[in-house]
């Protein structure tokens, strides 16, 4: 049994830099769950932290509901496991499986019994007489996991296990990690930057973005409905299509969504309109990923915009077109700015008395957003803050069928999925209804 609880935790060096910031997360018992974010977002330095390696500068983390701060790292029952994990290149592999059991004084005969069970799990039974130097990377990194989890830890901590492996390897451990860690019901906090790793792996996933926690929730939710404009970019292949529009509502009709030079039209009894509607006047960002496009007939009804193609990308399964539609779009750096060029100047125009009129509030709110997203100096306005110009046409990523028969500069009519719409305001948080 081993539960974490983060809470409120800040860590800020000696030079200043704030690398974790007022991060709260709690992992139930026998979860794996995956910390993801760019590369110096924070991530080695909670897991750091929860191991007793660094202090916080302050708050609080609890193991088993019991505070853990005074504790030295040896007394927390953890086991790490680091990307440049070393092994004692003297001693075989069924040697530094051991040698944690060694230390703490367990006998020859059990010991031997329960490396042979580890490395029989991890599959590398048959190399226990092998030194360090006679295995594959793969087969080192088993042997650096058997020595962690043969303590029988109650909390393993996993810092980019995998990330000096080529990939073939990398696919493959990520499924014996996890079958490994859900047999022995071991809590697992997971480090990775990559993407599909977090995806593929997590019971949940708790997603950073210089310090800031920005999301954090099953694979699904993550994915399907995004906290933020932030993690709405960071999660998927290709990128979500992220793009401007004005919003004007046509009171008891439908809502145009103005993408430039062609609108997209969501019903007043959308579950979301009424929420869209606050935003009368300004301009929000619209999300709309790849599977919710699909290539029509030029004159479809509905919901479809009209481009033309660009470029095309073949990726033997599939191609994608990236379509230009006379839009624009929003860019996300990997570090989470989000840059956009504001045209010139462009403030928003803001309606304040028709939104009054309009919604019979002064105020516009009721995201029901759960995730507090704490101090972050740069989530100012992503779409006017002027100190992030970036102009950006927009290249709409849509998924064919592979090699088609159409080439760059072909017109193509797309059409497009309402309800699978995903609506950001202008500081980046998700516009919406019945936050999951
Ligand atoms: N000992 C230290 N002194 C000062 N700054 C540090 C120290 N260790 C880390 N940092 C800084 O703290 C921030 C967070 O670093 P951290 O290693 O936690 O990031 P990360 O998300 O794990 O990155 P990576 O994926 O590259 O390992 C970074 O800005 C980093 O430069």
């Amino acid at each position: 049994m081993s539960t974490v609880a983060i809470k409120d935790v800040t860590k800020i060096w000696p030079d200043g830099t704030t690398a974790v910031d007022r991060v709260s997360v709690d992992v139930n018992d026998g979860e794996f769950m995956v910390l993801l974010g760019p590369s110096g977002c924070g991530k080695s330095t909670i897991l750091r932290m929860i191991a007793g390696l660094e202090d916080p500068t302050s708050g609080d983390i609890l193991l088993n509901g019991e505070p853990v701060l005074n504790l030295a790292p040896r007394d927390r029952s953890i086991a790490m496991v680091f990307q440049d994990f070393a092994l004692y290149p003297h001693m075989t592999v069924g040697e530094n499986i051991g040698f944690p059991l060694k230390l703490s004084g367990v006998d020859s005969s059990p010991r031997g019994e329960r490396v042979g069970d580890v490395a029989s799990a991890l599959g590398i039974g048959d190399v226990l007489a092998r030194k360090p130097a006679q295995l594959s990377g793969g087969q080192r990194q088993r042997v650096a996991m058997g020595r962690a989890i043969v303590r029988r830890p109650g909390l393993f901590l996993m810092d980019e296990p995998l990330s000096n492996l080529d990939s073939g390897l990398r696919a493959e451990l990520r499924a014996e990690i996890t079958g490994l860690t859900r047999e022995l019901g071991v809590t697992t906090m997971y480090v990775t930057h990559d993407q599909a790793e977090a995806l593929t792996m997590a019971d949940r996933v708790a997603i950073l973005r210089k310090g800031v926690l920005q999301d954090v929730g099953t694979p699904t939710e993550v994915y399907g409905r995004p906290a933020t404009l932030y993690v709405a970019a960071f999660l998927g292949a290709p990128r979500m299509n992220l793009l401007e529009a004005s919003v004007y509502v046509h009171l008891d009709r439908y809502i145009a969504l103005n993408l430039g030079e062609q609108a997209l039209y969501l019903p007043w009894d959308d579950i979301r309109a009424r929420a869209v509607a606050h935003y009368h006047g300004e301009r929000i960002v619209v999300g709309m990923r790849a599977e919710a496009l699909t290539p029509v007939a030029p004159d479809a009804p509905g919901d479809v915009l009209h481009g033309r193609i660009r470029y095309l990308e073949h990726h033997g399964h599939e191609s994608l077109a990236f379509l230009d539609i006379g839009a624009t779009a929003i860019v996300v750096d990997e570090m989470g700015g989000a840059v956009h060029d504001a045209a010139e100047g462009g403030a928003l125009r803001r309606f304040g008395g028709a939104l009054q009129r309009l919604t019979g509030r002064a105020e516009r709110g009721g995201t029901g957003t759960k995730v507090r997203h704490g101090r972050d100096p740069e989530r100012t306005s992503v779409l006017s803050d002027p100190g992030r110009h970036h102009r950006r046409p927009a290249e709409l990523a849509v998924r064919l069928a592979p090699y088609p028969a159409v080439s760059p500069g072909h017109p193509l009519a797309i059409s497009v999925r309402m309800d699978a719409l995903h609506f950001f305001d202008e500081r980046g948080d998700r516009i919406d209804v019945g936050w999951r």
